[in-house]
Order: structure tokens, then C-alpha cells, then sequence
């Protein structure tokens, strides 16, 4: 049996820091919200019992440092499945880029397995055992656009925001998540707004949202790779609503309202960057 899963990227409308936790990890607020920028999970399953995962980039692992892997291997031991999957995962969202392309493959893997191996579990169930792969990967797997809480794992659901085009720009570099947290000063920061930007968004206020993109995340990225700084002043000089930094980084998203405009921006910002996209945000009813 095959089937294949959809995984989109995210993008962090805001991303606030409450505090640094006793295990490492930031209690956070975020908003947080799919575009139509996807991987591709196929899946087959194996009668052998193996887990063997395939990726069209060969630069991303393929063994057990694969997100997509550390699904499989979790729902197979937790659950004492005896099949085993063949993963090929196409890659179209960059890598280490803030866009959390490796927990959405790993959300989808959920999914599609718990089709294919009939475990029958629940959207809950599932975002539960994804958290033990990243902090990312409940979001992932609901979808759509919600409240994250906790260390990000606890998703509460919004309203989808109004629909406007996302301009995604990443500059030629990775970004370490942990290296960013680990230089974020909580005590100095200047706090997002996340009851406004909800508001905006359960008010469907375009300019509500443009105004209240928030990410506590970008000073620390922004200071540590100056070419990021570069891509957002760009970005805003060419005329896109509202621009922030997507989770630790470094793509840049910049919010357009009218199609008009959205061609400018495009075309100005592939002056500077190779990896420019121009998507659409994903409304809850499109999934
Ligand atoms: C930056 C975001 O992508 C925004 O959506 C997420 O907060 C990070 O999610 P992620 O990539 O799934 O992160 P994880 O793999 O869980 O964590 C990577 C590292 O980031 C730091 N980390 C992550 C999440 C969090 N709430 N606080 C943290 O301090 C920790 O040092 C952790 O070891
Ligand atoms: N399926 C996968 N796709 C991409 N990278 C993966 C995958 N599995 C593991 N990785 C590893 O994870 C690292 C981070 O990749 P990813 O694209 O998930 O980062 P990200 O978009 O910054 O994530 P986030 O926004 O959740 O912090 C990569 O350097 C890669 O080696």
C-alpha cells in the first residue's frame, strides 16, 4: 500500500519569548500560520520491518537524524508495528530556513502512517507523540493557523487571516534554532502583542496584522547575519505591507494585499537573493 502527504512550511506571524524554562526550552507565544510552499511525503510500506527514507536534496540526512525517520521509528515502537515504510520525501521548502520544512515532513509522516499502518489515532494523539520530535511538529500537524503555547507544542486554533500573498525570501545560509535561542536575551527584549495580532486576525484586519508582526527572534539573527538585515530593508524598500523574519530564520516574509504590487516586490528582491517564492497563505478551508 502507498500513500502520499502534503507537508507545508510555516511562517511565525509573531514569536514571542516569555522566559527561559528550568529544561532549556523558552515558554513561547506564537502565531502561526501555513503557506502553500510544500514537500511531498510518499510512502510505501515494507513488509521487511525497515524504515528506509529517500530525499530528493542530497545534502539532507536520510537515517535516524532524519525528522521524517524519527516519525516512523516512534510510531513503529510505541505502537509495536512489525511493517516497515519506504519515505521519499521531495524537498521543495529550503532547509534550516525558519519555514520548519523537517517537523512539517515529520507531521505528515504521522499522518500518512497512521493511514497506512491503520493505527486509527486522533489529530490529538498524534500532535502529542510529534512533540517528542520538536517543537514544531503539533503545530505541523493541525495545521492551519493557531495559538502555540508551551515550548510551542500546545496549539490552540484561530481563524485563518485574510487571504494575501507571502513573498518568501531565504539568503544563502543556515541558521542554528538553538544558537539563537542561546544568545536571546529575555530580560531585554521588547514584547510581541499577541492578543492584538489575534484580534487582527480573528477581525480580518490586513493592516492589523501587518502592524502587529512581531518576532522576538530576529534582533539576535538580524545582529548575527547582516545579509538577513539586508533582505528585510529590501523587502520593505520595494513596497511589501508588512515584512518580519520567520521563526529563528533567515527567510524573510514580506505580507502583499494586492497582486499588483506583489510583481515589484518579487522581481526586486530576485535582484538580491536566488531563493525568492511568492505563495499564497493557506486558508483553513483549502485543507
Ligand atoms: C523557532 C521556531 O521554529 C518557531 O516556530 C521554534 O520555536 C523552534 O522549533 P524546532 O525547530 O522544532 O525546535 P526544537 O528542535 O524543538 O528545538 C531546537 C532548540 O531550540 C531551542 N528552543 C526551541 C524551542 C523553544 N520553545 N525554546 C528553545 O529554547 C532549544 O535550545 C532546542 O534545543
Ligand atoms: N526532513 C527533513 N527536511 C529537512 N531537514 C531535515 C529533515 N530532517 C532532518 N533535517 C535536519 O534538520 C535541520 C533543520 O532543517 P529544517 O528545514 O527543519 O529547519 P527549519 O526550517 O529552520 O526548522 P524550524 O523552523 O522548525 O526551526 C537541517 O539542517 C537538516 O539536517
Amino acid at each position: 500500500m502507498r500513500c502520499s502527504v502534503k507537508a507545508p512550511a510555516k511562517i511565525n506571524l509573531s514569536l514571542d519569548a516569555i522566559r527561559k524554562r528550568e529544561d532549556g526550552f523558552h515558554e513561547v507565544e506564537m502565531i502561526m500560520t501555513m503557506v502553500d510552499l510544500a514537500d511531498r511525503i510518499d510512502l510505501t510500506d515494507r513488509e521487511d520491518g525497515a524504515i528506509k527514507v529517500d530525499v530528493s536534496e542530497g545534502f539532507v540526512p536520510n537515517d535516524h537524524r532524519n525528522l521524517a525517520y524519527q516519525a516512523a521509528d516512534l510510531l513503529k515502537k510505541r505502537y509495536n508495528v512489525k511493517k516497515g515504510v519506504s519515505i521519499y520525501i521531495t524537498k521543495r521548502i529550503p532547509v534550516a530556513a525558519g519555514l520548519a520544512g523537517g517537523s512539517s515532513d515529520a507531521a505528515a509522516t504521522l499522518k500518512g502512517l497512521n493511514q497506512l499502518w491503520q493505527l486509527g489515532l486522533s489529530l490529538d494523539e498524534l500532535a502529542v507523540l510529534g512533540a517528542e520530535i520538536g517543537s514544531d511538529v503539533s503545530f505541523c500537524v493541525y495545521g492551519g493557523t493557531a495559538l502555540a503555547t508551551g515550548r510551542g507544542e500546545i496549539i490552540q486554533q484561530i481563524s485563518s487571516p485574510p487571504p494575501c500573498w507571502v513573498i518568501l525570501a531565504k539568503p544563502p545560509i543556515g541558521v542554528s534554532t538553538a544558537e539563537v535561542y542561546k544568545r536571546l536575551n529575555v530580560q531585554e527584549i521588547e514584547h510581541a502583542n499577541t492578543k492584538a495580532m489575534i484580534q487582527a486576525i480573528e477581525q480580518q484586519s490586513f493592516a492589523g496584522i501587518c502592524e502587529n508582526l512581531h518576532n522576538v527572534l530576529e534582533t539576535v539573527t538580524l545582529d548575527m547575519y547582516p545579509e538577513v538585515r539586508n533582505i528585510k530593508e529590501q523587502m520593505i524598500r520595494f513596497g511589501a505591507d508588512g515584512v518580519l523574519m520567520s521563526g529563528s530564520g533567515p527567510t524573510v516574509f514580506g505580507l502583499v494585499e494586492h497582486e499588483s504590487r506583489l510583481h515589484r516586490v518579487y522581481n526586486g528582491l530576485r535582484g538580491f537573493c536566488q531563493d525568492v517564492y511568492a505563495v499564497r497563505l493557506i486558508r483553513s478551508t483549502d485543507t
